[in-house]
């Protein structure tokens, strides 16, 4: 058996039940109505168990966009040309795209990994050159990887996650990719053996003509492969993926077998989340949702994780900006959770409930 096989084989940690039973009776104990810090409480909780901390912490986050080129986009399913997803990595370097401002304020790790641009980029400082190939192919003509390039990528995720894995404490992929609204979109509709109809959005931008497009192209992608749509997730995503949500896919399986909480961003993501989760249950245990994005198949994912996202602001930007945004909440119920007096320091009654 080769050394993939083996590293995927590894189980997924679980998760610490005593510290999630002493977080939840530290909730009952502070100064405050039971319940009353909602979803606040409910967090801080998880948070306490993913971390088996008595007192959950995320000074260190983690994020990491991965980059990379479609070939779908040969079959025009983009409002933005292909071009975009190279200066987009430009732009991550110089400070400049959403994900770089917001992470510069919660002082967050960020690292940018191209995983594989059509165009070729000089060396970027900053930028972890880890290009496969020049995209991947058409899933419209073949399948959109070999295996072995499949492996290739979610090995970048995997090592990423591993590179300072003893200073994270929450752990965010964001993506980018011209056209990989239509190859999340793809793997959904396969993964959860829908219409393309339910999941397929604007993405960028499209209109109704658009998105019709875009819906008959994924249908004829669906088509061809049909036959080997029943092969299993890792398969799935090798016919249909993407190298930035392979890449995920693997970070994803790390954070779960190494027990680092992850926040999920938008659609992408949480498709490259359920992925994760098709290919070894139980790696949701590890996930937090930060948002519900404006892409309409973003919910059908969401339900089918059984997830409930945090935020609704209409985002569908991806890189990771959506989970970023969702940071400070999480921090605020860390703090509330360690730093709130208990009834009994503030020799306050606690009532008769
Ligand atoms: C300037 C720009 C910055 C972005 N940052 C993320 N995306 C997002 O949009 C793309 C997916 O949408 P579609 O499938 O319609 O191409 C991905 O790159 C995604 O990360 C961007 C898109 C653009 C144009
Ligand atoms: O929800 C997302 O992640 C998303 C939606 C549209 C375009 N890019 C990303």
């Amino acid at each position: 058996m080769n050394s993939f096989a083996e590293w995927l084989k590894q189980p997924v940690k679980s998760v610490d039940k005593t510290h999630e039973q002493q977080a939840l009776a530290r909730q009952q104990q502070l100064t405050k109505p039971p319940g009353s810090l909602g979803q606040l409480e409910n967090l801080a909780v998880k948070i306490a168990s993913l971390q088996a901390s008595e007192i959950p912490d995320l000074t260190h986050v983690h994020i990491t966009v991965y980059a990379a080129d479609h070939g779908v986009m040969a079959e025009g399913v983009s409002a933005f040309p292909q071009s975009v997803t190279a200066a987009m990595i430009r732009n991550f370097a110089n400070g400049g795209a959403a994900i770089s401002v917001l992470a510069q304020e919660l002082t967050a790790k960020l690292d940018v990994i191209n995983v594989g641009t059509v165009d070729t980029l000089e060396d970027i400082p900053g930028v972890f050159d880890k290009r496969i190939d020049a995209g991947t192919a058409n899933f419209c003509q073949g399948p959109a990887m070999t295996e072995q390039q499949c492996q290739q990528a979610i090995l970048v995720g995997r090592d990423n996650v591993l590179s300072d894995i003893d200073n994270t404490q929450l752990y965010i992929a964001g993506e980018m990719g011209i056209g990989n609204t239509s190859t999340a979109s793809a793997l959904a509709s396969a993964l959860l053996k829908c219409d393309p109809i339910d999941v397929v959005g604007p993405g960028t931008g499209l209109d109704k003509q658009g998105i019709q497009h875009k819906v008959t192209v994924i249908q004829h992608a669906l088509e061809l492969h049909q036959s080997e749509l029943n092969d299993g997730p890792l398969s799935t995503l090798t016919l249909l993926g993407g190298f930035e949500i392979a890449a995920m896919v693997g970070a994803y399986l790390t954070c779960a077998k190494q027990g680092i909480p992850v926040l999920i961003d938008g659609f992408i993501s949480t498709v490259a989340a359920l992925t994760a989760e098709r290919m070894q249950p139980g790696c949701k245990d590890w996930f937090i949702y930060s948002h519900q994005s404006a892409e309409p198949g973003h919910k059908v994912v969401l339900n089918a994780l059984d997830a409930k996202p945090l935020l609704q602001l209409d985002m569908r930007l991806g890189e990771g900006s959506g989970a970023a945004v969702a940071v400070p909440l999480l921090r605020q119920a860390c703090l509330l959770h360690n730093g709130m007096a208990t009834f009994e320091q503030a020799n306050i009654s606690k009532g008769d409930t």
